[in-house]
């Protein structure tokens, strides 16, 4: 509701408004079963406070080209307003929708909303988007502030009373088996917790960020990720919020520019997928085409389940099998075990993620799995081979990460629990552990996986 331009634009026309939610599942990547859920809970927070302010919220399933050219006809409609979202799928979308609706002698309007800056403003001397991050952030910033955020209309007109889908027979949410209990305890999808969440970041957590923000096993990050990737707060509004709290405070200040710098990388993931629409499919690095990776079913299940044998990365998969997200430091050492370790091709990872992630964003999980990989922008190069003992050891030094979501594994020592293989008989029989059994030996051992991994990476043509 707020900071959402078009429904701005149309509220302040004075004008009866109908809010109308599209659901185009052949628009852009359809989302996986943790976005579904969340989108089912998103659309009902939207529904309450739409219609607290006077409004309803129609629903309707089908092409968005088609869909909303017939309710423009069916009520009526003097101007049809829309946010843009600067994607190959939404674009077409958009193309043809504003032909549908001109004519019908509709008047259209779409509005930036989903970005600080629009890709076309952040190009180099050939026109194309830049792939370096640090470069393509300074220039964000050069550009100034980005426009305010708009506050949420007072009060809705309600327009004509229409026929909407019911939200239930979208099935969304799963029901056969319900494995959303770990989401529903994790989260409350909607506007009002995504300020919460904002408000209570900047007020507790900004000022450790530089620090936390690399600890799972504290709650050092705002959190805000879903709520970002579904519009329940925009980017402008987390980074005037942001802003004003560390002029108010400049205890927080460099907690909250470091925390802007990581808006930055949403911002750069989606100009990258704006760039290369195939984002999720094609190695940004064309060297990588002939990289030799392994079809490893088996290895592939026993890393989505978190059954690795090497806790940091068990507690990561687990993490995200429960909640719907996993610690930012933890996806990158489990993607790079699975791109490296297991030598299994990133698509996999970032088709599980793409699944299971409640914040899955077809621009930054692909970007972020090709940065870990070796092949993607600006990216960690390929020989950076995570340890993640050492990983475990220096991001969750007691193992408290591990503990909440290995729970076998809650007895073991603080030294050993990132490696449990490395346990006399005795330690691990008073941990109550029989590796094998309770908990499995490593998938691999690091020192052979690693040389694999390098062995593999010298086969392709160096970029
Ligand atoms: C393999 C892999 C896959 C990822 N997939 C996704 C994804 O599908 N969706 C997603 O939103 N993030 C993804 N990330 C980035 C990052 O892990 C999450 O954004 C972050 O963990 C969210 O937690 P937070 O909101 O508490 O982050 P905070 O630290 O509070 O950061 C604030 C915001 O900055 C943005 N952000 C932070 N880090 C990154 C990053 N590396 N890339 C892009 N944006 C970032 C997010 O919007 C985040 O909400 C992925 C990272 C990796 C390594």
């Amino acid at each position: 509701m707020s900071d959402h331009p078009a429904l701005h634009a149309a509220a302040k026309s004075g004008a009866p408004v109908i809010c109308l939610y599209v659901l185009d599942e052949a628009a852009g990547r359809a989302p996986g079963g943790a976005a579904r859920w969340w989108l089912a809970r998103s659309l009902r927070a939207l529904g309450a406070d739409i219609a607290a302010r006077g409004g309803s919220l129609v629903l309707r399933k089908g092409s968005a080209a088609r869909v909303i050219p017939e309710v423009a006809r069916e009520t009526g409609a003097g101007a049809v307003y829309w946010i843009e979202i600067a994607q190959a799928p939404h674009q077409l979308v958009e193309k043809q929708l504003e032909a549908a609706v001109a004519k019908l002698g509709v008047d259209s309007q779409s509005f930036p909303g989903d970005l600080l800056v629009q890709p076309s403003a952040i190009r180099n001397k050939e026109g194309r988007g830049l792939r370096v991050f640090t470069p393509f952030w300074r220039r964000v910033l050069s550009l100034g502030d980005p426009p305010k955020p708009l506050p949420a209309p007072k009060e809705l007109r309600p327009g004509p009373k229409i026929a909407s889908d019911r939200l239930e027979n979208w099935k969304l949410e799963p029901t056969k088996p319900d494995w959303a209990g770990g989401l529903r305890e994790t989260w409350t999808p909607g506007e009002a917790s995504a300020r919460t969440r904002l408000r209570d970041f900047l007020k507790h957590t900004a000022r450790t960020y530089v620090g936390d923000r690399d600890r799972p096993d504290r709650e050092g990050t705002s959190g805000l990720s879903p709520h970002l990737r579904f519009g329940e707060i925009s980017p402008r509004q987390v980074f005037h919020a942001a802003r004003f709290a560390a002029e108010e405070n400049p205890a927080i200040a460099s907690g909250t520019e470091k925390f802007l710098s990581e808006l930055g990388w949403r911002e750069f993931c989606r100009h990258l997928l704006h760039d290369h629409p195939n984002l999720a499919t094609e190695n940004l690095q064309t060297n990588f085409n002939d990289f030799p990776w392994k079809a490893d079913k088996k290895a592939l299940a026993a890393w989505q389940r978190g059954r690795t044998g090497y806790p940091i990365v068990d507690a990561g998969l687990r993490e995200l099998w429960h909640s719907g997200v996993m610690h930012n430091r933890v996806r990158m050492v489990v993607a790079s075990f699975l791109v490296k370790h297991l030598l299994i091709d990133w698509r996999d990872g970032e088709a599980w993620f793409w699944d299971t992630l409640v914040d899955a964003d077809a621009g930054s999980n692909p970007a972020n799995w090709q940065w870990v990989a070796g092949c993607g922008a600006d990216a960690a190069p390929y020989f950076r081979v995570f340890n993640p003992v050492l990983q475990g050891e220096k991001f969750d030094p007691e193992g408290t990460y591990v503990r909440r979501w290995v729970p076998e594994l809650k007895d073991m020592p603080a030294k050993l629990i990132h490696q449990p293989w490395q346990a006399t008989p005795i330690e691990l029989a008073s941990a109550g552990i029989t590796l094998g059994k309770t908990y499995p030996h490593p998938l691999i051992d690091h020192v052979k996986g690693r040389e694999r991994a390098l062995a593999a990476y010298a086969k392709i043509r160096k970029g």
